[in-house]
């Protein structure tokens, strides 16, 4: 515990009732939450009696290493760190004949989810708006997430709560048919689950001695109860968060949880931390005068005895294009002048839409980048649909996958034909995988359209059973091949690159699962290695090859609980931040927190930059400068003049750069 302040080492040392700490940013948070491991170690707390939960998968890992230069790896096995939602999942894949489920689950994701309701909308009993899907999706994911089950929603005051909930019955009813959970399953099945069997809560209390939850200030309701489940009246827990870094509003996440645990826990202890051990004096001044704009549950001062360091520089751009640019060649720069590495540096947006600029010139600049979260890898057709065909050798009741798949390639089985087949196997409450082979769904289709679901079952039947006795990967290659898959890949791409491509993404995917099957020694069944592929999916997409001395490129929302030397908070603007939609929905004070988050990742030196112009809808628009900017304290800005050059001259002197650049790099 050597350098650790007199309030941390309090909160570490605190074991005989459950704590709360609560402090702003930098403080040290995470720093009690590892330290705390360790200490629990050395109390003679076994390893695997201890599980920590943070919000991502990087968070995770980062943790784990950290608690690694603490203790050795013997004292460590079992520990368990790990997301809320990786958590859920192992709680369900182990308890899953309580929750009536096989142990093959398939986890959905949001196309998933949705697909599954637009079919419940369009064959349902009863009178749903197809329009109005979305709305739907996003309020039964909201009940799910403040622990409302169907029959409680179905009770709500709420206008159209009855209908809505009779379709969130439904649903359920549906992903239990398919061995299914979804993103907010992996919360609420345990939940339920540990409500309704006593037994089974009582074994997992037995197993987790002590809970420690970091980012606690985005919990929603249902990871609260799961918290007080696991914990029951003993209390022994340790959760750390900052009301002013809560951004998970959108997903039910309630900072009123900090409060309410002082109702609940009537023993809760509560420790404040206020020295900040990450940011220069500037960049923390910045922070906590931007965030005094907004209300406060718990009043938390901080301070810094790092300096005062450099002005917080703010860059103003002609367009988005230009704002790439400038900054892929500012870091550049930088890095040849202070001798940093790329890993030093990050770029921080509202949208994932952003990256793909940034990513462009950073590409034109040779400098490597690593993206976190947003739709990459995962969103790629190529890669869904090999994704789909293991989800459904694994799950042949995944009936997403199975549509997804089912005529990719070209299996001449149309629309009528899978309607068909769909209100068959919806009659008979069993998956459309199943439908295939029963006698009944020859009175509802055509001889040669039964014939070829069967031959495509079949196929899919055999492949799961060689795959489940083989060599799992050669024979997912052999089924790729039967199938013709880079022959449809050809036939679906413009051109031979871009084939080259898609083929260079489903080697990466399928490499990527055997580093997952092997990993720590495992021999990994190809169900786990889906589930976890596709957790990692759903969670924070590809965050998993994050190694190597790369700029990192994420939203605000990817960047919680991180630190990096030098942060570009880009795209400074009303309407990108603070957003649209919460402009128009008043609620600044959500926006004004994300800002704070992305103003507190910085160690020594920060970035800020936005465009007076910007492509919106295919059109330019003029930009308004964030009313943030505003709000920080102006002594501690830089806006530096610059000439503007015409263009002539910057493309030349662009150029000249850029060349200059690429030999310093290749040297
Ligand atoms: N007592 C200490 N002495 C020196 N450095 C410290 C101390 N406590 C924490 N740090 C360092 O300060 C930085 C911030 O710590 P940490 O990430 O734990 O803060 P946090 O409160 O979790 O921040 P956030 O709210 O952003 O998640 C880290 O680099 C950490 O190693
Ligand atoms: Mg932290």
């Amino acid at each position: 515990m050597n350098g650790l302040n007199p309030q941390q080492r309090a909160a570490v040392t605190t074991l005989d009732c459950p704590l709360l700490v609560i402090a702003g940013a930098g403080s040290g948070k995470t720093r009690v939450i590892t330290e705390k491991i360790a200490y629990l170690i050395r109390q003679g707390t076994p390893a695997r009696h201890i599980v920590a939960v943070t919000f991502t998968n990087k968070a995770a890992r980062e943790m784990k290493s950290r608690v690694g230069k603490l203790a050795d790896d013997q004292s460590l096995r079992g520990l368990t760190v790990s997301t809320f939602h990786a958590l859920g999942l192992e709680i369900i894949r182990r308890e899953h004949k309580s929750l009536e489920l096989k142990a093959a689950i398939s986890i959905f994701d949001e196309q998933d989810r949705q697909a599954l309701l637009r079919e419940l909308v369009r064959h349902g009993d009863h009178r749903f708006d197809p329009e109005q899907v979305d709305a739907y999706a996003a309020r039964i994911s909201r009940w799910k997430n403040r622990f409302v089950t169907p029959d409680r929603a179905g009770m709500l005051a709420e206008p159209g709560a009855a209908e809505t909930a009779v379709l969130y019955e439904a649903y359920m009813r549906h992903m239990k048919a398919y061995n299914a959970v979804d993103f907010d399953d992996l919360i609420l099945l345990p939940v339920m689950l540990f409500q309704q069997h006593a037994d089974v809560l009582d074994e997992w209390r037995n197993q987790i001695r002590y809970l420690l939850v970091d980012e606690y200030q985005d919990t929603n309701q249902t990871q609260y109860e799961l918290i007080k489940l696991l914990t029951g009246s003993l209390g022994k827990f340790t959760v750390v968060g900052d009301d002013d870094q809560s951004i998970y509003a959108w997903r039910g996440a309630q900072p009123e949880n900090l409060a309410q645990l002082r109702n609940d826990f009537p023993r809760l202890k509560v420790i404040k931390l206020e020295q900040n051990y990450r940011s220069m004096g500037r960049i923390l001044k910045a922070a906590n005068q931007l965030i005094g704009n907004n209300p406060h549950i718990f009043e938390k001062r901080l301070w810094s005895a790092m300096g005062h360091g450099d002005p917080i520089r703010v860059l103003k751009h002609r367009d988005e294009i230009a704002e790439a640019r400038q900054i892929a060649a500012d870091i550049v720069h930088h890095k040849f002048r202070h001798n940093t590495r790329f890993g030093d540096y990050a770029i921080l947006y509202r949208g994932n839409h952003q990256s793909r600029l940034f990513e462009r010139s950073l590409r034109e600049f040779s400098v490597p980048y690593h993206i976190s979260g947003g739709m990459s890898f995962f969103g790629y057709t190529e890669v869904k649909d090999v994704m789909a065909y293991l989800r459904l050798l694994v799950n042949p009741d995944d009936d997403a996958a199975f549509l997804r798949i089912v005529n990719v390639p070209r299996r001449e089985i149309g629309p009528t034909t899978l309607e068909k087949l769909g209100q068959y196997a919806n009659r008979r409450h069993i998956s459309l995988y199943a439908a295939c082979f029963e006698l009944g769904l020859e009175q509802s289709l055509p001889a040669n359209a039964v014939q070829r679901l069967r031959r495509f079952g079949e196929h899919i039947a055999d492949t799961a059973d060689r795959t489940a006795r083989g060599d799992t990967f050669k024979v997912i290659d052999e089924l790729l091949g039967a199938i013709g898959y880079e022959n449809w890949v050809r036939e679906n791409s413009n051109d031979a690159k871009a084939a080259e491509r898609k083929f260079g993404n489903v080697r990466e995917l399928l490499d990527w699962l055997q580093r997952i099957a092997e990993k720590d020694g495992e021999n990994r069944s190809l169900a786990e290695t889906v589930a976890k592929a596709m957790l990692l999916d759903v969670l924070d997409r590809n965050q998993e090859d994050d190694a190597g001395d790369r700029v990192s490129l994420m939203t605000l929302h990817a960047a919680k609980g991180l630190e990096f030397p030098y942060v570009y908070l880009v795209g400074m603007e009303e309407n990108l931040l603070p957003h649209q939609t919460s402009i128009d929905e008043d609620n600044i004070e959500e926006e004004r927190r994300l800002a704070y988050v992305g103003i507190t990742r910085a160690r020594r030196d920060l970035t800020l930059s936005y465009c007076s112009h910007r492509k919106r809808y295919g059109e330019m628009i003029a930009c308004e400068p964030s009313r943030f900017l505003a709000e920080l304290p102006q002594d501690d800005l830089e806006w530096p003049d610059r000439q503007p050059l015409d263009p002539e001259t910057k493309r030349e002197r662009g150029r000249a750069s850029l060349a200059q650049m690429r030999s310093l790099l290749s040297d």
